[in-house]
């Protein structure tokens, strides 16, 4: 039995926290809020962000961060990719020991440029880092907490520490794969919601199951492309953190991006949709990241740069979806891979 902090109390944070404690890890989930705090422990609920579920009464909560994490054997980051570099800050002040980090969150940073992990590189005492795991993959939390089977991938340089998180999440609704790929892992869990946000526009847009699946598969080849070019696995992309999870996001009714791109398309602003949603949508953020970084890897992306320029230079949905459909003309095959060779 593994010590466990889960740091982030929202939707995945407490449904990775579920799966833990079902496993019977010592879990402690670290809120913000106190009545949060309150609510897990004594009504073993979060009801803000999974409305029906019914949390182990093993699963502790605490809105103190040191107490989260003292003694820890593993540190689960489970919050926004915008706010990971100031918890880590803090976690840099308070953590005592070499510690496996496992992070679940799926985004890149602006300007930065950086992965989650190369964030956790970058910020952490390097003596505090043992070791460091991607978990990623198809998996609503909705789902998760029904204990739905769910797959997903973990990855990390070292096979040994990959296989430390595979042991501690499996279980019988919960399958978890090792990838020795986590720069292809990152790059497909974070830009799944690009292209997810894309799709939820077409559908809000009304434009059909062809648009919405020539998204899907167009959206891949240029994840491929962009995540071939900083070095994944092209394979990666067939897996679980990214077509697997492509999947997911573009289809289910739980994805808070695609609904972001859904609302989009019928004629709401960003910032309405962002004040009611109250949970975070990681590929807005994301797109930008992911359009300066086709531009600084020279990759051609042309959903992401379209979607980019709806979302940051305000041009109509119409004219992004007319610039789409009439690039030049392109040779399908070749055209995924030419940016490989
Ligand atoms: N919800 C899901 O089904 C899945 C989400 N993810 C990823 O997990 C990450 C977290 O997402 P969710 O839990 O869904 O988001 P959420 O919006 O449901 O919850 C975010 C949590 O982080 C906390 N938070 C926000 N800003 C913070 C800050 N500055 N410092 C500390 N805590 C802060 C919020 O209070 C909240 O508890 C994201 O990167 C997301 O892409 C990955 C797989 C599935
Ligand atoms: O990553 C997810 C499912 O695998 C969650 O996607 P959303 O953030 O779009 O809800």
């Amino acid at each position: 039995m593994a010590k466990v902090a889960v740091l982030g109390a929202g939707s995945w944070g407490t449904a990775i926290a579920f799966v833990l404690a079902n496993n019977d890890h010592d879990t402690v989930i670290w809120a913000r809020r106190e009545e949060q705090v309150a609510e897990i422990n004594e009504q073993h609920t979060n009801a803000r962000y999974l409305k029906e579920a019914q949390l182990p009464h093993n699963l502790r909560a605490t809105s103190h961060l040191k107490e989260a994490v003292d003694g820890a054997d593993a540190i689960v980051l489970a919050v926004p990719t915008k706010a990971m570099r100031a918890i880590l800050a803090d976690l840099n002040t308070i953590v005592a020991k070499p510690t496996k980090w496992i992070h679940v969150s799926k985004g890149i940073e602006p300007d930065s440029l950086l992965r989650v992990s190369e964030v956790i590189e970058e910020v952490l005492r390097p003596e505090l880092i043992e070791s460091i795991v991607a978990l990623s993959g198809p998996s609503h939390a909705e789902e998760v907490v029904e204990k739905k089977p769910t797959t997903v991938a973990v990855a990390s340089h070292s096979l040994e520490a990959a296989q430390y998180a595979q042991d501690l999440f499996m279980n019988e609704a919960f399958r978890v794969y090792t990838n020795d790929d986590i720069v292809g892992v990152e790059i497909g869990g974070s830009l799944k919601n690009v292209i997810a946000l894309a799709a939820g526009i077409t559908d809000g847009m009304e434009q059909g199951d062809n648009a919405k699946a020539a998204l899907i598969t167009r959206g891949l080849a240029e994840m491929t492309r962009l995540g071939v070019k900083m070095g994944a696995n092209p394979l990666t992309f067939s897996g679980l953190a990214g077509l697997g999870d492509l999947i997911v996001t573009c289809t289910s009714v739980h994805s808070r991006n695609w609904k972001t791109g859904y609302a989009l398309g019928q004629g709401q602003t960003l910032d309405q949709i962002e004040r009611e949603m109250g949970m975070v949508i990681e590929g807005v953020r994301t797109a930008k990241a992911t359009y300066q970084l086709s531009k600084l890897h020279d990759v051609s992306m042309p959903i992401t740069e379209v979607l980019y320029a709806i979302l940051f230079e305000g041009i109509t949905l119409d004219k992004g979806v007319q610039s789409l459909m009439g690039r030049m003309k392109k040779q399908e095959v070749t055209d995924i891979f030419d940016d490989m060779f």
